[in-house]
């Protein structure tokens, strides 16, 4: 074959690939997708690439990109270099003073720049933010109850300084979205008490998608979606057969806040929420542009 068939072919083969994402494309236009990325989804470098690749071309096709990011992961390590042991509740890392300063290094440092980096590498700009950056979230401690099963008493776990989402003020994002800016965003946010508060990505991301009605909320993780009992992929999970999965064990981990946050993000109005593998190459694209969405589609 000469070279010009060649040239031909995968020129064709582009057009049909094109011709095939315009309709997607066109419907998410001028539309807000939050991508939450899991820290278990980076760590690869031509992967971290991939995704930026992803993101800045959702923004050169129209699409409002917000990417709020995890790095769990991450953080352990440096806590473990620090000979700090991480400990976790119900999917939380227990955080006190020193781990809280920690966490800030790590997610609204070194993490989030590496990302902006990334996608601007991809000739776009990104800015790197956290929930204190323009009066963006604002947090309050955690409060997880339980039932004792010794004394059947309902009590609070003390999670430090943890926090949940409870103010978000999109004046920032909203501007953003009117520039060439993509945001990039750590779980990180103070509280009106002056305490900076540690917050699950996926919780973040959740009050990030619901404050701004996004079309999609995309969670990249290290696993397909949801697996069930037999670790077979759920390709759709109704809110109630969510809740039963979390009830009867099978659902656990750092999966039950991401399926929680799911939920609520559906409760408040975000139109799809996707949990699907960050490890495959261009996941974020096949899932938004492709008729094969991969990973689990929560529905009302
Ligand atoms: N039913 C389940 N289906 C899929 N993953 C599950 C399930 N239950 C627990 N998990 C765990 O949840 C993990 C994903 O949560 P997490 O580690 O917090 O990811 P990320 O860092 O991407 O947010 C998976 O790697 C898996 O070990
Ligand atoms: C309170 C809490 O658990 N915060 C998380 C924040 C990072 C995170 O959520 O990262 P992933 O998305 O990679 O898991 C933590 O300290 O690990």
């Amino acid at each position: 074959m000469s070279d010009g068939a060649v040239a031909m072919n995968s020129n064709e083969a582009r057009a049909h690939v094109l011709a095939e994402a315009l309709p997607y494309m066109q419907a998410y236009e001028n539309k807000t997708v939050v991508v939450k990325y899991g820290g278990h989804a980076m760590g690869d470098p031509s992967l971290g690439q991939a995704f930026a690749r992803d993101i800045a071309l959702l923004k050169q096709s129209g699409v409002n990109p917000i990417v709020v990011h995890g790095g769990g992961p991450q953080i352990g390590a440096m806590l473990k270099q620090m000979g700090i042991e991480s400990r976790f509740e119900g999917g939380l890392r227990v955080t006190d003073e020193a781990t809280v300063k920690i966490v800030e290094m790590v997610l609204a440092g070194s993490i989030n720049k590496e990302i902006v980096a990334l996608i601007n590498a991809e000739g776009e700009w990104a800015i790197g933010l956290c929930g204190k950056d323009g009066n963006m979230v604002f947090a309050r401690k955690a409060e997880k109850r339980y039932l004792d099963p010794d004394s059947n008493i309902e009590r609070v776990l003390d999670l430090g300084f943890v926090g949940e989402p409870v103010e978000v003020d999109r004046t920032l994002l909203d501007l953003l979205a009117r520039s060439e800016m993509i945001p990039v965003i750590a779980p990180v946010a103070p509280g009106r008490d002056g305490h900076t508060y540690n917050i699950n990505a996926d919780t973040f991301a959740g009050a990030i998608a619901g404050a701004l009605q996004a079309s999609r909320l995309l969670f990249l993780t290290d696993v397909p979606g949801v697996l069930d009992a037999d670790k077979q992929l759920i390709k759709e999970l109704s809110v109630a057969q969510a809740r039963a999965l979390i009830a009867d064990g099978t659902i656990s981990g750092g999966m039950i806040p991401k399926v929680e946050t799911c939920i609520e993000a559906i409760e408040r109005g975000v139109e799809g929420v996707v949990i699907l593998n960050g490890k495959t190459r261009h996941a974020v694209l096949l899932e938004l542009l492709t008729e094969h969405g991969a990973g689990t589609l929560i529905v009302p």
